[in-house]
């Protein structure tokens, strides 16, 4: 039998990690996909754009914040199978930005330590990232 190829998004996400250790994730507003879930703050790659650039696009857009491509660290990504499409998300790591986090498209923002990331309901498709950081930090 042969599978229905999915298409497959590229989104690119990242852990900003904070002097504490903290990490940031960001509930999904409503009338998205997976609205309510926390995520890690990201979105797609636009045709002919680097990943890199997508990314810092994104921080600006949703966050307020500017960070510079020299602070993104890539770490480890989600290949998980939705029933539409199936996602690659790298996740990077970052440390420094300028500005202050802002929730400009999210319904909110949570600084949380690796260990209680378990409390938050994230998509299916960021389990095992949760589970690299934790043992990262
Ligand atoms: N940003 C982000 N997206 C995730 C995560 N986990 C996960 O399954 N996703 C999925 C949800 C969406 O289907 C897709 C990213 O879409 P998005 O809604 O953030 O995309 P975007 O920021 O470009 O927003 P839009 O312009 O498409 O509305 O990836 C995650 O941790 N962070
Ligand atoms: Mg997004």
């Amino acid at each position: 039998m042969t599978e229905t190829p999915l298409p497959i998004v590229l989104v690119v996400a990242v852990a900003l990690i904070d002097v504490d250790g903290r990490v940031l994730i960001a509930k999904r507003p409503e009338g998205k996909k997976l609205a309510g879930l926390w995520e890690f703050p990201g979105g797609k790659v636009e045709p002919g754009e680097r990943p890199e650039a997508a990314l810092i696009r994104e921080l600006r857009e949703e966050l307020g914040i500017e960070v510079s491509e020299s602070c993104l660290a890539p770490f480890v990504f989600a290949s998980h199978a939705y029933d539409s499409f199936h996602l690659l998300m790298p996740l990077y790591l970052c440390r420094r930005w300028d500005g202050v986090v802002t929730a400009r498209e999210h319904a909110g923002l949570a600084w949380v330590r690796p260990e209680k990331l378990s409390d938050y309901p994230m998509p299916p498709a960021d389990e095992p990232l949760v589970a690299w950081l934790r043992d990262l930090l």
